[in-house]
């Protein structure tokens, strides 16, 4: 009847959750959507217009700024917050996937990752002790522990050893974290597919009372369906009172997915990457401004989207842009994406708020 069929839908959604992270940079509503800013700076977007989209939080990469400008200068220079004129939670990743999907000639020890900089050779090394007083010399809001992220596929043994590993490196990352008030250190979990490793993983690093937990070892390929399989118990073995976040992810449908399974903070380049390259996310589905059929077309990319690219000029010009390769076009494509995604996050928010279901497809 009419009250199972509700509650039934309930069911589907009991693990969504909305609510507030208090940092000292600020408070960030989730479920959150954090746009990356990998090199100190969101890509083709001022910080300022970063903050008019609606998001309370950007991620930045230990990997890429060791390398240039270096953490030490940064800090010199004030830290990166005051670097780059973001003044709102910053979170940095830690570097171990940077590592191994950027640079070249690695080495994993015990100790850490020895490897050579994909800009000029030279050679680095990142350990949880490094990474973890790096992200304390940029001044990051949130710290990610220093893992090694299992590539998928991997054996159950490769997976086992792997997760063993971030496990004693994730018990270094926070001896070496200096904690202080509105700062926090979240650990990330691995292990794969296998759900005897994933909980092994999460036992270990529930004992380290870290502020908050991602779930790493997923986007790297493993597609969808599989993703999900995870997330149908892995955020469950996390505190249900600590963020839960869901590194690399994702298009919308897998957003969705994922605050449905009770993950609460995402990351992803999608947005930007893909505006820069032409498409732009929209209630009618993803838009390839670049195709021939969008040249004479008067109309905005969305009616009622605030983003200057839907207020200000039309398709057609956002068509000759991408396609004469003008800045502005990977300007104005970036900031509707990102008011695109930042829209989704607080439509959930505000679901999950009122109980009601939130299985659109964006
Ligand atoms: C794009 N997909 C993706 N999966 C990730 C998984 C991890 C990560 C970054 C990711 N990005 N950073 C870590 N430090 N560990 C796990
Ligand atoms: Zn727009």
């Amino acid at each position: 009847d009419e009250r199972k069929i509700i509650a039934k839908a309930h069911d589907k959604y009991k693990k969504a959750r909305a609510g507030i992270i208090n940092t000292r940079h600020g408070q960030i509503h989730t479920p959150a959507f954090m746009p990356v800013g990998t090199k100190g700076t969101v890509k083709a977007m001022l910080p300022e217009s970063v903050q008019t989209t609606g998001a309370d939080i950007i991620l930045g990469n230990t990997y890429h700024l060791m390398l240039q400008p270096g953490a030490k200068r940064v800090f010199k220079l004030g830290g990166l917050h005051k670097f780059m004129n973001w003044s709102k939670p910053l979170l940095t990743d830690s570097g171990g996937f940077q590592v191994m999907s950027l640079s070249k000639l690695r080495k994993i020890t015990e100790e850490g990752v020895i490897f050579n900089s994909h800009i000029d050779g030279s050679k680095f090394m990142l350990s949880p002790e490094s990474s973890t007083e790096i992200q304390y010399l940029l001044g990051s809001t949130i710290t990610m522990a220093f893992d090694e992220c299992t590539p998928y596929p991997s054996t159950y043994e490769q997976a086992k050893s792997s997760m063993e590993l971030t496990s004693r490196w994730a018990k270094r990352s926070r001896k070496a974290f200096y904690s202080r008030d509105g700062y926090g250190q979240f650990g990330i979990i691995q292990g794969s597919i296998y759900n005897d490793l994933r909980l092994k993983s999460a036992l270990d690093l529930i004992e380290l009372d870290f502020e908050g937990y991602a779930i790493g070892g997923l986007a790297v390929g493993e597609g969808q369906e599989l993703m999900f399989k995870v997330l149908d118990y892995a955020p469950d073995l996390l505190p249900i009172n600590k963020p839960r976040y869901l590194m690399g992810v994702g298009k919308p449908a897998d957003i969705i997915g994922a605050v449905q399974r009770g993950i609460d903070m995402f990351d992803c380049v999608i947005p930007t990457r893909s505006g820069r390259n032409g498409q732009a996310f929209t209630k009618y589905g993803v838009v390839n401004i670049r195709n021939s059929k969008y040249k004479e077309d008067n109309t905005p990319l969305e009616e009622d989207c605030l983003c200057p690219a839907c207020k200000n000029y039309t398709k057609a010009y956002l068509h000759y842009l991408v396609k004469v390769k003008e800045i502005l076009g990977a300007m104005l494509m970036t900031w509707h994406n990102l008011m695109y995604f930042q829209k989704l996050m607080l439509r959930i928010r505000e679901y999950i708020a009122q109980g009601k279901d939130f299985d659109f497809i964006s």
